[in-house]
């Protein structure tokens, strides 16, 4: 097998705690691709949300998977995530399909659909990709591995002022119930768990800037890369 040469950075963490915004402004920094692979298990529960797929009929799974194509493209500055061709990047994040996600993404069948996926798209290129299991199951032997977390509450209010500004009619308890709804399940199911890999830095950012965790992050990828020289 040829020497692995490219840099993969994987970050992981509970929901709402900025591995997004890391992540995105990593991979401007660094000019390395940023893959949200939370973004295609929300793809795939609004497809099956759309076809009233029964979640528990593993055939009916099964057949709604080998329909489904996602692709990440490029728009400006930023990349939309499309299903079967369409854009569905706004779509997406709403409420409705935040509420359904975590069952969906327990389920093995998905679970080994989007991993496949997500190994080609890191394969042979520099990324950024942020997730759940992103450095324990997706990438194990990533350069750089990240567990962002903070205080419960301030990634409620962070996630409710942003679906605020989005237009979303929705409530501090609800979010602050999505966010502790998901978090359980995404820790708990039996295809590789929300976990901590052991050799991942911590940032709590419940203090801490855009700005401030961006560069952390930045001072640790040059750590290695002189490391690594
Ligand atoms: N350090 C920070 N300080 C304040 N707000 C932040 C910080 N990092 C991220 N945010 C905001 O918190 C919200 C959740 O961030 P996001 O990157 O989407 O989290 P995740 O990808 O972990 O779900 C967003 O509205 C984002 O702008
Ligand atoms: N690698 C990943 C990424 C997301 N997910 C699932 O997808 C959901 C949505 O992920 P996300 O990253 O868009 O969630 P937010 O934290 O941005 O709200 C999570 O709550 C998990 O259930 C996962 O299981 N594995």
């Amino acid at each position: 097998m040829p020497a692995k040469t490219n840099f993969v950075i994987a970050i992981d963490g509970f929901s709402s705690c900025g591995k997004s915004t890391v992540a995105k402004a990593l991979a401007k920094e660094l000019n390395f691709v940023f893959i949200d692979s939370g973004a295609m298990y929300r793809a795939v529960t609004l497809y099956f949300l759309r076809k009233n797929i029964d979640f528990s009929n593993l055939k009916e799974v099964d057949s709604a998977l080998s329909k489904i194509q996602i692709d990440f493209v490029p728009n400006g500055s930023n990349t939309e995530i499309h299903l079967n061709g369409t854009d569905v990047s706004a779509e997406i994040r709403q409420m409705y399909v935040s509420e359904q996600v975590s069952e969906v993404a327990a389920i093995k069948a998905v679970r080994v659909a989007m991993v496949a996926q997500q190994q080609l798209l890191g394969a042979r290129r520099n990324i950024v990709m942020d997730g759940r299991d992103i450095g324990t199951t997706v990438f194990p032997d990533a350069d750089l591995k990240l567990f962002m977390t903070a205080d419960p509450e301030i990634r409620a209010q962070r996630r409710f002022i942003e679906l605020q500004a989005k237009g979303e009619h929705t409530t501090m308890e609800e979010v602050r119930a999505n966010l502790s709804h998901r978090d359980l399940i995404d820790s708990t199911r039996e295809e590789s768990p929300l976990r901590q890999a052991d050799d991942a830095l911590v940032i709590d950012n419940s203090n801490l800037s855009q700005e401030e965790q961006l560069n952390l992050v930045i001072a640790k990828y040059q750590a290695i890369k002189l490391q690594n020289a």
